[in-house]
């Protein structure tokens, strides 16, 4: 049997209790099945929906087994099979689980991530050891839920962002009823940063130009206490389709869906006092959240996504109203997808001021600046890259948007050497912690 199919066999009969040798084959299953075009959280998902008489404990053991194997995987090559393999990475989580200071720095430099990465960041031991760690669960508390939800729920403990959360317990939340009710949200703490960055006010119009499943919509509309409108587009019909089921669960309305496919022609015409670029990256800052992505993803992956994040930028800003807000953000922490996009931005549209975002760290100075570079090891969340400017309220069209009425016919792009003019650089520096 092709071992890419075997995950769609039909359920195993289960009687409640799981014998150990049962979970571990299951987690056999999926890494086998698990490659660059199958995901293996995805491929955990199809096993998990197919053994749906599983218990809640032992679903939990079988995708504590799977992350840790691809969280130690390059610590793994001289066992032999995969199950000694998962043993293996399951002693090597306990050890620096008890002491993290145990992995020597060398180790974690060889065997934590692939080497391109030392070509596009800078690789510190914390960020490294923070990738070994297990991810913190994090939750948005939708407006008005808060002390509620910590009674019902239970296990919450506070973070420093406003309505963000810690899951500390062992259900899964998926199926809780409060979930159903659309009292909270799962969403990563640097992913609720963005929203609250981005600071839309009530009766706004705002533009999320990768809006993907929505995560960042909603909590956007709900920064705007359900006033103003959010234009949610993204190139993949499916991912708004679980949006529009995410909104109605949330009972979130001001908002509009629609397919863009990131060209130059936008699907309203209508400008907007903000546009969120959450654009497609490398993920390298959801490596800690996704290991698995740690050994899928090319140096490749990088330079095209950097290109594409560039397009992406070029085609909203013309959307943006003078005096409008425009904001970057990508979860990745690569060199050619943060700065470098920020620079040829800023290179080409001196009709955007940079817009000073500040600091949000406790115990660190306040510290403003237009670009925010946040490591995991110092949110225990995502890494994330969030740059913003404001269009200035006398500025007249892009110098590219001049360009091209001059040299294309309409709807044609521009020449990809209209964009890159002298760049006017952006210090990425961070306060000394
Ligand atoms: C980082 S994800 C967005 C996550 C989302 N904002 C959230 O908070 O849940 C990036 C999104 O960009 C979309 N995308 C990919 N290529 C695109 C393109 N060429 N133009 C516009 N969106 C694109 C993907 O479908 C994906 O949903």
């Amino acid at each position: 049997m092709d071992p890419k199919t075997s995950v769609h066999r039909s359920p195993r009969p289960f009687t409640g209790i799981e014998p150990e040798e049962l979970l571990l084959s299951l987690a056999v299953e999926v890494i086998e099945n698990a490659d660059r075009e199958h995901p293996a959280d995805r491929v955990l998902r199809e096993v998990l929906h197919r053994e749906a008489q599983l218990s809640q404990p032992g679903a939990a053991r079988v995708s504590r087994w799977v992350f840790q194997y691809y969280r130690w995987r390059g610590w793994l090559k001289n066992e032999r099979g995969l199950l000694r393999k998962i043993r293996k990475a399951e002693e090597l989580a306990e050890r620096f689980e008890k002491n993290p200071f145990s992995l020597r720095a060398e180790a974690l430099r060889a065997k934590a991530v692939p080497s391109w990465v030392h070509e596009v960041m800078d690789v510190s031991d914390a960020w490294l050891r923070s990738l070994q760690r297990e991810p913190k669960l994090f939750i948005r508390v939708r407006p008005g839920q808060g002390r509620e939800l910590v009674e019902s729920l239970g296990h919450l403990r506070k973070t420093w962002l406003p309505d963000a959360y810690v899951y500390e317990g062992r259900r899964d939340l998926f199926r809780t009823h409060e979930f159903a009710q659309g009292r909270f949200e799962i969403q990563d703490i640097t992913s609720q940063l963005v929203g609250h960055l981005c600071a839309p006010r009530p009766g706004e119009l705002w533009w999320d130009a990768c809006a993907g499943e929505g995560g960042k919509t909603l909590h956007l509309a709900d920064l705007m206490q359900g006033r103003g409108q959010v234009w949610a587009t993204d190139t993949a019909q499916w991912r708004l389709e679980r949006l529009r089921r995410r909104a109605a669960r949330a009972q979130v309305q001001n908002y509009q869906a629609a397919h863009w496919d990131g060209g130059p022609e936008r699907p309203m015409s209508v400008l907007f006092d903000g546009v969120l670029v959450d654009a497609p990256c490398s993920g390298v800052g959801t490596w800690g959240r996704n290991p698995h992505a740690r050994w899928t993803t090319q140096l490749q992956d990088v330079h095209e996504l950097a290109a594409l994040q560039r397009r992406l930028l070029e085609h909203v800003a013309p959307a943006v109203k003078p005096g409008g807000r425009l904001i970057y953000a990508v979860c990745t922490l690569t060199r050619p997808e943060t700065i470098e996009v920020v620079n040829a931005f800023q290179g080409a549209h001196p009709e955007f001021e940079p817009l000073p975002l500040r600091w949000p760290l406790p115990g660190l100075p306040d510290w403003s600046t237009p670009t925010l570079l946040l490591w995991p090891q110092d949110t225990d969340g995502n890494g994330m890259f969030i740059a913003a400017w404001r269009r200035r309220k006398d500025a007249g069209p892009a110098p590219a948007q001049l360009e091209r009425n001059r040299s294309s016919q309409p709807g044609e792009p521009a020449s990809s050497q209209t964009l890159l003019g002298p760049a006017e650089r952006i210090s990425t520096e961070l306060p000394e912690k």
